[in-house]
């Protein structure tokens, strides 16, 4: 039997203050055993899932980074990121005790009242760089996203230790921290194959200068057929490092308006290119359209971390890539602003990038 309702709501209206202003989040309505979706989450016939074609025989690639010096891995990832713009990772390095700590305080932080979680939204939060919400910019949508999220912006260990949720603060560092071996190696890789033989001050903050971890919450949907988790998009980061629970319902955009599942792979993490790379790679790396559906019986967790150039960076393709006379496709854009155009809009897909095209 569904638990008793202990808010009812007489318009729509209600919903909005309950689930944005009050901080409860779509997990508020999916804990009061919500029988029928609201109408504000009723995506378009063309954003829902039935209907489009799904690759079940294809997936993306998944590369072991065991025998990390062997050249056939370096191989492997450029062509993933080549082709692709995702693929797995396993044997990475980063302890599944650590992947485990953050999943749990993903967890935990959702599970606090929402008079605790409401601290953090935008108009009430002790710090601009700790953001709780939901869906994914509401003032923007037609149709709003089942999803709530917590968003950190990493300043330092300081900041973090004084403004980040309790919760979770030090299971998303220790997270960081010991992704960041990872990342380097990979974007070390990734450059070699652009010619781009050295990461200096320059080049270390336009691919990392700047590192966002979200932890992301889809509970469970009385009709997950008629919504989204989160609409198609891509990331508008360098790379991303995402690790998600054992549930599934993340989607790739394959050829021909197909989609591909990326399914949970025990200990593995889920590597994809951002728009910000394909821009400085003038296109040789792709950012992939994705995106991640309702689930109707259990609910899910991801924590990406979002591999950033700073905000203040200017990025354009990298001049080793158009040295052989290589026509740039893409003009200099300030990241913040490109990060702010992402934003201000719904989810559309790879429109973002339409920005910087020249
Ligand atoms: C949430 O669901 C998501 C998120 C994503 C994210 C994918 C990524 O790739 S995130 C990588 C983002 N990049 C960075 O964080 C780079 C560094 N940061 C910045 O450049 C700045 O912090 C900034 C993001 C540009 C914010 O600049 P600021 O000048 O401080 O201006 P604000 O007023 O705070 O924000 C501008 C505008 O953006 C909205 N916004 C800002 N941060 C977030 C956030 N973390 N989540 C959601 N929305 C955010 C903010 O509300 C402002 O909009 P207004 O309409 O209020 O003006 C992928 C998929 C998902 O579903
Ligand atoms: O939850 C996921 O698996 C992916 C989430 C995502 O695409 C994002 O936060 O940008
Ligand atoms: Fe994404």
């Amino acid at each position: 039997m569904a638990p008793t309702l202990a808010v009812s709501f007489n318009d729509s209206s209600d919903i909005t203050d309950f689930v944005l202003n009050k901080g409860n989040g779509v997990k508020g309505l999916s804990d009061m055993g919500l029988e029928s979706l609201p109408k504000q989450y009723i995506q378009p016939l063309e954003e829902r899932m039935c209907g489009t074609k799904i690759m079940s025989h294809e997936s993306i690639p998944i590369i072991d980074m065991s025998k990390w010096d062997d050249p056939k891995v370096a191989e492997a990832i450029c062509e993933a990121a080549e082709k692709w713009g995702f693929f797995q990772i396993i044997n990475h390095g980063v302890p599944i005790e650590v992947l485990e700590n953050v999943k749990e305080a993903t967890h935990q932080f959702f599970r606090l009242p929402a008079e605790e979680k409401r601290k953090y939204l935008k108009e009430f939060s002790p710090s601009n760089n700790v953001r709780f919400g939901t869906s994914f910019s509401p003032e923007a949508e037609k149709a709003l996203e089942w999803k709530d999220y917590l968003s950190l912006f990493y300043v330092s260990e300081d900041e973090a230790s004084a403004m980040w949720p309790a919760v979770c603060k030090d299971q998303v560092l220790e997270y960081m921290k010991r992704s960041e071996i990872v990342i380097r190696k990979l974007l070390d890789v990734l450059m070699k194959n652009l010619n781009v033989t050295e990461i200096d001050e320059t080049k270390e903050s336009l691919l990392m200068g700047s590192k966002r971890t979200n932890l992301n919450y889809y509970p469970i949907c009385p009709n997950p057929e008629l919504t989204v988790g989160v609409g198609r998009h891509s990331d508008v980061s360098t790379l991303t490092f995402l690790l998600q629970d054992d549930i599934g319902g993340l989607y790739v955009r394959g050829n021909n308006d197909s989609w591909i599942h990326v399914p949970p792979v025990s200990g593995s993490i889920v590597i994809n290119v951002g728009d910000a790379l394909q821009i400085m790679s003038n296109g040789r790396y792709k950012s992939i359209e994705h995106r991640v559906i309702a689930n109707g019986n259990s609910n899910r967790i991801s924590v990406p971390i979002f591999i950033n150039p700073r905000p203040s960076d200017k990025i354009s393709p990298f001049p080793e890539v158009l040295a052989s006379g290589e026509k740039a496709v893409y003009k200099e854009v300030l990241y913040s602003d490109y990060v702010k155009h992402f934003f201000r809009k719904a989810h559309d897909g790879k429109k973002t990038i339409d920005l910087a095209k020249i």
